[in-house]
């Protein structure tokens, strides 16, 4: 067994990992890096970026079938599935190929393949072969799909959303089980491409959601396009020569209808990869779901013996389980870097805003405080909640994209805006305004203040903050808006 002493190990080259190990690496010469599976992170492999090049596909394909609503004829409208998941994988390869560069430039004695394990506190066993003893550590392990046992029956036609983009070419059929942020995502995309799909859920919920109009508004919206029961009653999963049949009572009709898909794409949640590290002899303390308690302005984990005392071992990215979200993977990556590279010093890094985003059409985010957080810790009647279509907002009809609603909250006597949950066209930019609204710690008066172009999207956010204004009681409601703003506004 080969010995080894290091400054720092950082367990994972995701984005969290690679961000940590590069400020780290700052402070110290032996910091190494660690991946046990494949490199190139989940974000570039099976992740945002070929998830997004699948949707551009399918935005084009639906682009094309409504363009006759602007009076355009396209003629016939072809989808090649091997061209679709060919440029996909081809594109998806080259933003692999970025990071492998970049971890090119990492010095070959900083660099370790294989599977870590806690043997101690300070020392992790990396395969069968090394033993490395390290001053601090840095988790950054990532996630994985999870699926309940319940589907298993579907044999290898099961797949999760990393299988999707191996396909040469698109199915006939897919039954996505998972209404939550990766089953919209890629559902949505893969009806668009003409793949005959149904969306099952469990609890209801869908998407980021949390205020019940915006959910029962994107239920309503996505319910047009495709199948979708969030709260599915789904009776048995059998597979059924090279199909899996499933057998479910229909959401309007409560008939019972068995239909056969080619795949059950299991979008049903991520687990951390932690259950494979040995954290119990890790001197670390665990909660119930065995994720080290950590503080999420440190990153730095808990011992065990003394709930106060912070552990040499910190925590980053999905694998912290807080918000599985790139941008969070990197800001952790870099806190955690920091005080690794500093330990036993430690300081306080600066934790952004809440945000996310959602790339189906309409698109979905959230920023800031939900409803319910906001009302937890400043009390109902200290909320107040404002709202907008995007059904009439000029820009939104112009584009034929005038569905969605935004609703805002922010808090009486302050008028401090809170938050905000956004369900409409391109709401990604709307909701960056409104992130950085909340770290400029701007109330609602301020932000009708500032600048609207016409004819543009953001005047629909005008209209939720002058209907918020309103509900604070700062200004009066927005009556006649061809009058004060022009057409649309
Ligand atoms: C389909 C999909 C779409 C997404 N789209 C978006 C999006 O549009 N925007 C967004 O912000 N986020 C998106 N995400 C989430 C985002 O990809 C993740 O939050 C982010 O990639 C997590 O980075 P990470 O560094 O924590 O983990 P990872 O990149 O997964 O890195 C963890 C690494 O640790 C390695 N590892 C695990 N255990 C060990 C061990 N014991 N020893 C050694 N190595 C180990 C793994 O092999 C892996 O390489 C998406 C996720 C999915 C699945
Ligand atoms: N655009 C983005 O930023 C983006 C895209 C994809 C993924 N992600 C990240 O990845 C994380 C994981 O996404 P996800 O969609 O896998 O998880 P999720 O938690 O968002 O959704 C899981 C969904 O599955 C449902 N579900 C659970 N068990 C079920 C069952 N037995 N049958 C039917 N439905 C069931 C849940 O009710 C929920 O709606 C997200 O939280 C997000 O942070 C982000």
């Amino acid at each position: 067994m080969q010995e080894c002493n290091v400054d720092i190990a950082v367990i994972g080259a995701g984005t969290a990992g690679l961000s940590a190990w590069q400020v780290a690496r700052q402070y110290h010469d032996r910091v190494v890096l660690i991946e046990g599976g494949e490199p190139g992170t989940t974000c570039a492999r099976v992740g945002c970026m070929p998830s997004k090049l699948l949707i551009a596909a399918a935005e084009s394909a639906h682009q094309a079938h409504t363009a006759a609503g602007f009076g355009i004829e396209i003629g016939s409208i072809g989808v090649n599935g091997r061209d679709v998941m060919e440029r996909v994988r081809r594109q998806r390869d080259a933003f692999v190929e970025n990071v492998l560069e970049s971890m090119q430039r990492i010095e070959p004695e900083n660099r370790l393949s294989g599977h870590a394990r806690f043997e101690d506190p300070h020392t992790l066993r990396i395969g069968n072969d090394l033993r490395l003893h390290a001053r601090a550590i840095i988790i950054a392990t990532g996630s994985r799909p999870h699926s309940p046992k319940a589907f298993a029956p579907a044999g290898d036609r099961l797949i999760d959303s990393d299988a999707v983009f191996e396909w040469d070419d698109l199915p006939e059929s897919v039954a996505v089980f998972g209404p939550g942020i990766v089953g919209l995502e890629l559902g949505q995309a893969l009806s668009r491409l003409g793949v005959r799909l149904r969306m099952f859920g469990k609890s209801g919920s869908l998407g980021p959601f949390q205020d019940p109009a915006l959910r029962d508004y994107a239920e309503r919206t996505f319910s047009d396009e495709f199948y979708l029961d969030p709260a599915a009653q789904v009776e048995a999963i059998e597979r059924d020569g090279n199909q899996v049949a499933i057998t479910f009572l229909e959401r309007d009709s409560g008939h019972r209808l068995t239909e056969r898909f080619d795949y059950l794409l299991a979008a049903t949640g991520r687990r951390p990869n932690l259950d494979r590290l040995d954290l119990h002899n890790a001197g670390l303390a665990l909660d119930d779901k065995g994720v080290p308690y950590y503080n999420r302005f440190t990153m730095q984990c808990r011992h065990t013996d003394d709930e106060n005392a912070g552990s040499h071992i910190f925590i980053a990215g999905d694998a912290s389980q807080e918000l599985p979200l790139l941008h969070e993977a990197n800001q952790q990556g870099r806190i955690a870097g920091h005080n690794a590279g500093r330990y036993p010093e430690r300081r306080a890094g600066h934790r952004s805003t809440p945000l996310s985003i959602v790339f189906t059409e309409p698109q979905m985010a959230t920023v800031g405080l939900s409803r319910d957080e906001a009302a937890n810790r400043f009390g109902c009647d200290n909320v107040a909640e404002g709202q907008a279509t995007f059904e009439d907002q000029g820009r939104a009809v112009v584009m034929r994209q005038n569905r969605g609603l935004m609703r805002l909250y922010a808090e009486h006597g302050s008028g401090q805006f809170l938050g905000a949950e956004l369900f409409g066209p391109q709401v990604e930019h709307i909701a960056h305004l409104l992130a950085w609204a909340l770290e400029q710690k701007m109330g609602v008066e301020r932000m009708l203040e500032m600048p609207y172009y016409h004819p543009v999207l953001e005047e629909g956010l005008r209209s939720a903050l002058r209907d918020l204004s309103r509900a604070l009681l700062q200004g009066p409601a927005m009556t006649e808006r061809c009058l004060e703003y022009g057409p649309g506004g």
